[in-house]
């Protein structure tokens, strides 16, 4: 398996406030990694450091199997971004600034920027500035799904944006994965979006990665489920993932459902609830 990306033992601070802590994370070929986390629990910062936008304090960064340093012109290729904050010249209408995209990226693919144009509704020959947030977001993601890019790093690409328009992005997405090979690493807050395509879940609170694991398995075999000491007693220590206490009860995150002691409910668990869960369990 091709692992695009590999962040190893990433660490950062900001005036004293350790903001990313050992943070270590892999992007497969071929896959969607959806990352989750509350406000300021560290996502920009890590995709900052991916793009030595911001200088790590520890820790390697490897794309596409070799280590970065800082900036490297190569990324821009390789790598397409999308982050909240739009950075495209605001005088420019879609026209114009295609010129410029033909220029900047050798393999820009022309018929494909086309094509999303048309699937995104946005209009050629209106000027960048005059553009609602959510066109604007749609802008920043056909261009970085146009250059034949392997790797996309995606910070709440599909926040300000309709039903209709979010359903249109993740098909695309899941496009650009399946066809290229090519690997995403999505940070949201709309589990929905990252219930639907993603494929590996990261979680990260307050700068740690608390859990990583695979969506399906998430899904197929974690409980959060509330139970008294003894029930808890009753449960091996290497299934138990987190928990706190709650009144009388434990409130637990287990890996394994089956050993879930009968006498507790188990209810179906969404990835919107292990996220709350997880924002507010301590670590074990
Ligand atoms: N340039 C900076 N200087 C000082 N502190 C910073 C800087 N950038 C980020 N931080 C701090 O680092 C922490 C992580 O911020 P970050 O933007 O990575 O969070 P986030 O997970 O992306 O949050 P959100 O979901 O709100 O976008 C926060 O406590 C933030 O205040």
């Amino acid at each position: 398996m091709t692992v695009l990306l590999e962040m190893e033992n990433i660490s950062k601070t900001f005036k004293r406030k350790h903001v990313l802590k050992n943070v270590t994370l892999d992007v497969p070929a071929g896959s969607i990694v959806g990352f989750v986390g509350d406000n300021g629990a560290g996502k920009s910062t890590t995709f900052k450091t991916i793009l030595g936008l911001i200088k790590k304090d520890e820790g390697t960064v490897r794309l596409f199997g070799e280590e970065v340093h800082g900036q490297q012109p190569s990324m821009r290729e390789q790598v397409g971004v999308v982050f909240d904050a739009i950075n495209l010249p605001a005088e420019l209408t879609i026209k114009q600034l295609n010129k410029v995209f033909v220029k900047m990226y050798s393999s820009w693919d022309q018929e494909g920027f086309d094509r999303l144009l048309e699937t995104f509704h946005l209009p050629t020959d209106k000027k960048v500035k005059e553009f609602s947030r959510g066109m604007s977001m749609k802008l920043s993601v056909a261009v970085a799904l146009s250059h034949n890019a392997k790797l996309l790093l995606l910070d709440e690409a599909t926040g300000g944006l309709d039903p209709s328009s979010r359903k249109e992005l993740l098909e695309e997405l899941t496009r650009f994965v399946e066809e290229n090979k090519g690997g995403i690493l999505l940070s949201s807050h709309i589990m929905s979006d990252i219930e639907k395509i993603a494929d590996h879940l990261v979680f990260i609170k307050d700068g740690e990665i608390i859990l990583t694991e695979k969506r399906e398995v998430i899904q197929n075999q974690y409980a959060i489920v509330e139970m008294n000491e003894n029930d808890l007693s009753t449960v091996e220590p290497e299934h138990i993932v987190t928990s706190y206490k709650e009144k009388d009860a434990f409130v637990v995150l287990i890996s394994d459902k089956r050993v879930v002691p009968d006498n507790v409910p188990v209810n179906e668990l969404t990835l919107e609830d292990l996220s709350v869960f997880l924002a507010r369990g301590e670590k074990k």
